[in-house]
């Protein structure tokens, strides 16, 4: 699976230590991120990530890019629901591409070890049937 990691600063140790937890499981994947959050991750573990843009500078559009392609399988994306960012309407586009093509996205860590559990557990063999269909 092809998966996207976002943190807004506040939230990065938050999404670090998520990553360090199911590193195991996240390794046998492809991993995607913006600039800052991956550079943290792949610090904190032995993860290799491919980095897009830093969030405010594009990241999340080129995230989004690949949700248009439907080549994503899966989002986190740990949002600061309290402090404004710059760049708001490009995460609110991301999270409405996703609701486009029905990408999973978890925005909080409850949500993303539900996910990332379903998936370890096999529950999004139906992402391959997507690719399939998309000739990949
Ligand atoms: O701003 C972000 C997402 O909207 C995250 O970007 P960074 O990972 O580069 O900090």
């Amino acid at each position: 699976m092809k998966i996207a990691l976002v943190a807004h600063d506040r939230k990065k140790d938050e999404l670090v230590n998520f990553m360090i937890a199911y590193e195991i499981i996240f390794s046998k994947h492809q991993l995607y991120a913006t600039g800052t959050s991956g550079k943290r991750i792949m610090e904190q573990t032995n993860l290799q990530i491919h980095r897009f843009q830093s969030g405010p500078l594009g990241g999340d559009q080129q995230i989004g890019a690949m949700v248009a392609e439907n080549e994503l399988d899966l989002i986190i994306f740990f949002r600061d629901p309290l402090t404004a960012q710059p760049h708001e309407p490009d995460i609110i586009a991301l999270l409405r591409l996703c609701d486009v093509y029905g990408i999973p996205v978890a925005t909080n860590v409850a949500t993303a070890e539900i996910l990332v559990k379903a998936m370890e557990k096999g529950d999004f063999a139906w992402r391959e049937v997507v690719h399939k269909y998309k000739g990949e």
